[in-house]
């Protein structure tokens, strides 16, 4: 899908936001969209839900336009938008409550109360809850219709550890029960602890997409030839900025400061040339690492990588 809005800032006067979002969501699967701020997340979420309406290409929800179809599709499908968007004044036991009654086969409240861990604000004005109670009184809110399919925008954004983990056990409750779930977050560890598929955009282009095994290269096939790995060595002194200049490719440190024995990462090693470079620079720099290790890659590394300019 594509997705352009009209302003006045642009030379031609209208703004392409997403340009090649081709995504698919299955049920029963946790697909992460993962991006930089201003990448197109929320758009890709808001077209996907019928919010908007895409410039080009096409949106099915569960076989149907979602921009088009009416009361019943939107029924079927549960929405956590990133500002909450909750009545302000009214208790979660009266939202909850009068939202379930709107459905035929709403998830009983209790449960749900339960594993949010809700009940000692149920009764109180939502405009007086933190903002980590109204987060999960938003993922309640949109998932008391029993929906086949939920979008949640952040759902984990400014929540504490613990209610973090409820948040998760959660989604892996919906995933279980054959639930689609869609969701973004900043949290690379949460996507990668989380995902069945990831999505990364940049600049509303999705630039990668696969599992996690798939973006890592670690995984299905550990000894795969081709699957780039991070290689971390250990320096037996610490380096020059001249050294670290001349490296053959970005260094990161994995220790708390650049002094002798700090290991020090290098993301991406994809092939023996690779490690030919890095040798070299070795030899230059008149190095010989104390240790030398392959790591899995984690998403974040891809992510780094893809992000950088
Ligand atoms: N109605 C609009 N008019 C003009 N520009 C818009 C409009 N809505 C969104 N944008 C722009 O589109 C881009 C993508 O916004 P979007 O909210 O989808 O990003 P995001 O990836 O969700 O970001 P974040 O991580 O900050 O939530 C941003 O540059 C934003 O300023």
């Amino acid at each position: 899908m594509r997705y352009a809005v009209g302003t006045a800032s642009s030379a031609r006067g209208v703004t392409e936001i997403l340009s090649g979002v081709d995504l698919t969501a299955r049920r029963g699967e946790v697909t992460v969209i993962i991006g930089p701020n201003g990448a197109g997340k929320t758009t890709t979420l808001s077209c996907a839900q019928g919010l908007l309406r895409p410039s080009a290409g096409s949106v099915q929800l569960l076989g149907q336009d979602p921009y088009r179809a009416g009361a019943d599709l939107r029924a079927r499908v549960g929405v956590m938008l990133q500002d909450g968007g909750l009545p302000q004044s009214v208790k979660p036991r009266t939202l909850l409550t009068h939202v379930a009654k709107l459905h035929r086969d709403p998830w009983p409240l209790e449960d749900l109360v339960d594993r949010l861990d809700l009940s000692a604000f149920l009764g109180t004005a939502i405009r007086r809850l933190s903002g980590g109670q109204k987060q999960r009184v938003a993922l309640a809110a949109a998932l008391i219709g029993s929906p086949e399919l939920v979008f949640l925008d952040e759902p984990s954004a400014g929540l504490d550890p613990q209610s973090r983990q409820l948040v998760f056990d959660l989604i892996d409750h919906l995933r279980s029960s054959g639930i689609g779930i869609v969701l973004t977050t900043h949290l690379l560890e949460e996507a990668q602890h989380l995902a069945d598929a990831v999505y990364i955009l940049k600049d509303g282009v999705v630039v990668r997409h696969g599992t996690v095994s798939e973006l890592t290269g670690i995984g299905e096939e550990p000894h795969s030839h081709t699957a780039a790995r991070r290689l971390c060595f250990a320096s037996p002194r610490a380096l020059t900025r001249t050294e670290l200049e001349d490296a053959p490719y970005p260094l990161e440190l994995d220790s708390d400061a650049n002094r002798a024995g700090a290991r020090w990462g290098v993301p991406a090693i994809a092939s023996p040339a690779d490690l030919t470079a890095l040798a070299r620079w070795w030899e230059r720099s008149g190095l010989f690492p104390a240790e030398i290790s392959f790591e899995a890659r984690t998403l974040e590394d891809v992510f780094w990588e893809v992000s950088s300019p």
